[in-house]
């Protein structure tokens, strides 16, 4: 039987403020080409995920909008001044309904496979239940999702797996690298550089040295 098709949220910051703890890591280029490259191969990623139907981008910014669009993406406005979840909310209350998930925009090495094999392991188990998928370290999350008719109520941020347990949310733990990969500092986009990047970050990694 197909599977139901999902929504995914991915709420992309102001280029000029995004991945702040990035700076500096390709000391070539210029920081918010490195941050758009980010995001540009995890939504292309995710546009070639099978299970995916939509991609709503929530951004004020008008280079990843842009690029959002070119990727084939819905674009929203961001919550002024709001923050990480409550740009997640706001994607995801223009989902139409349906299964719909978050995904941060820092995944540069995000395999669709692997998309599609979290996506296809939260739709199995229990009814009425979120999940998420907890980042590499463990403590932060790459992927929150929601079945049809309950709330993502998305708790991203500092301890966000915790907090997304502490909620109800139940862990997924499967084996998917590319997923959990995501890039706050130049030793995450060294990390993910080992998993293989994307077109966008691998050209910028050529260009830059490091990672
Ligand atoms: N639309 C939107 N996206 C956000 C916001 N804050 C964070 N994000 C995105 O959420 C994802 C995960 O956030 P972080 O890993 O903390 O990224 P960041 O805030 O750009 O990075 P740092 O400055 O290093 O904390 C990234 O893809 C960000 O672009 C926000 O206020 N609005
Ligand atoms: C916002 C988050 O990302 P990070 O911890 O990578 O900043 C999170 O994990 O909830």
């Amino acid at each position: 039987m197909t599977q139901p098709r999902w929504t995914l949220v991915v709420p992309v910051k102001h280029l000029a403020a995004a991945k702040s703890r990035l700076r500096g890591a390709l000391p070539a280029v210029p920081h918010e080409t490195l941050a758009l490259a980010l995001a540009a191969d995890t939504l292309r990623a995710a546009r070639a995920c099978p299970a995916v139907a939509q991609v709503l981008v929530v951004t004020d910014d008008p280079r990843v909008a842009a690029t959002a669009h070119a990727a084939g993406a819905r674009v929203l406005p961001d919550v002024p001044d709001a923050g990480l979840n409550a740009a997640f909310r706001h994607g995801a209350s223009a989902a139409g309904g349906g299964w719909v998930a978050g995904l941060t925009a820092d995944l540069p090495a995000l395999r669709p496979a692997e998309l599609a094999a979290a996506l296809r392991a939260a739709q199995a188990g229990p009814a009425g239940v979120r999940r998420f998928v907890a980042d590499a370290p463990g403590a932060g999350t790459v992927l929150l999702a929601a079945p049809p008719g309950v709330p993502l109520d998305p708790r991203f941020g500092v301890g966000s797996a915790a907090a997304h347990a502490a909620s109800g949310a139940v862990a997924l733990t499967g084996d998917w690298p590319s997923l959990r990969r995501d890039v706050d500092t130049a030793g995450d986009l060294a990390a993910a550089a080992q998993l293989g990047l994307g077109p966008c970050t691998a050209v910028l990694t050529a260009a830059g040295c490091p990672a």
